[in-house]
């Protein structure tokens, strides 16, 4: 396989195969994804529980716990200065050097990256200081000056806060700041906007684009939820038991959808217009029968057939392949011209 990006291209993974070997059972958590994520764009991972996202992006950043491990395929990344490495290939050390410096990330729960303890002036500082020789004063400074960037209101006198003394929102931005502190090329961000009402989540969504355009960054971005997909993505990667089930353009996908799983996904999306109807009642969502299988126990074809309205029997034959489907882009279903 040739190791070679497009000068566009930031983060490639290849065939990634990263599976839970024990002695018992192998786990394929994520068996063979393939996806691209261009320079200043955004990339939203979607699926389910289960369904291997959060699984990819930990293989990204050298964080999967054992008996995690990538079994096969590539992630290559472009650093900086231009040169790409080889992510599935890194050690712990490897990934130090690159964590939070190149690759920096933002969780659901932001207390899992804040500690209790300091404020987040001295958060934000200490971030920036692990990675470049800063004086006190000017740790401070740009402490301040990312506060500002994640648009705290009065930035100043929030700088010696702590934690606790910060509502949900404003913890997200100040994770936010500090994944920002060392203007990382790639950032990735897990469900970050899951935990927070939908208001706060629209401003917080308002604020990673407008900080992707400032800073230039790509971001990777994982959810279960279409609607946040709408707002911030570019391009999609659809997942579903370990595989990529559907990939396309953001504006293509909502159009057209050419998998059952991601029209299944659509309908379970709640959406203001399209919940009410003509007579102004709120419509019940739907909502996909059954569950995603175990990936100990996927059925011997389509790993969504039990699920699927379209099911033929050839379905139950073989997995389908992941084929060209659209202008730009793929369905792993071979219904999909007929969707
Ligand atoms: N330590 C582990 N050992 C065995 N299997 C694991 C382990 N961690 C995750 N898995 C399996 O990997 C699969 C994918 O999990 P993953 O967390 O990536 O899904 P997800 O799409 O991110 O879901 P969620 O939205 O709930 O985080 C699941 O079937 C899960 O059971």
């Amino acid at each position: 396989m040739s190791e070679t990006l497009a000068a566009d291209t930031i983060l490639s993974v290849r065939d990634l195969k990263t599976w839970f070997v024990t002695r018992r059972v192998i786990a394929k958590a994520v068996d063979g994804v393939t996806f691209d994520l261009k320079r200043g764009e955004t990339l939203a991972v979607v699926g389910e529980s289960g369904s291997g996202k959060s699984v990819t992006s930990l293989s990204v950043m050298g964080l999967l716990s054992r008996p995690g491990r990538i079994e096969g395929g590539n992630i290559l990344f472009r650093d900086r200065a231009g040169k790409v490495h080889d992510l599935a290939t890194f050690g712990p050390a490897d990934f130090r050097k690159i964590r939070g410096r190149e690759i920096a990330m933002i969780f659901q729960e932001p207390m899992t990256s804040l500690n209790p303890l300091y404020t987040v002036g001295d958060q934000i500082g200490e971030m920036i200081a692990l990675h470049e020789k800063v004086s006190r004063e000017e740790k401070r400074k740009r402490a301040l000056e990312m506060l500002k960037h994640v648009e705290i209101p009065d930035a100043a006198s929030r700088l010696d806060d702590y934690p606790h003394q910060m509502s949900g929102g404003m913890r997200q931005r100040v994770m936010i700041a500090m994944a920002l502190a060392c203007n990382p090329s790639l950032l990735i961000a897990d469900e970050p906007t899951t935990a927070l009402d939908v208001t706060i989540q629209a401003q917080i969504l308002d604020l990673l684009r407008r900080l992707q355009q400032q800073f230039g960054m790509s971001i990777l971005f994982i959810t279960h939820n279409l609607g946040v997909v709408a707002e911030i993505a570019h391009n999609v990667v659809v997942m579903y038991a370990g595989r990529v089930v559907e990939q396309a353009p953001v504006n293509d996908l909502f159009a057209h959808q050419r998998h059952p799983y991601t029209k299944g996904l659509l309908a379970c999306t709640p959406n203001a217009g399209r919940d009410i109807d003509a007579t102004g009642e709120r419509r019940a969502l739907y909502s996909i029968p059954g569950s995603v299988p175990p990936i100990t126990a996927l059925p011997p074809g389509c790993a969504f057939e039990p699920r699927c309205d379209f099911a033929i029997p050839p379905c139950k034959a073989a997995p389908p392949p992941l084929m060209p489907a659209g202008s730009d882009g793929f369905s792993r279903c071979i219904r999909s011209a007929e969707l």
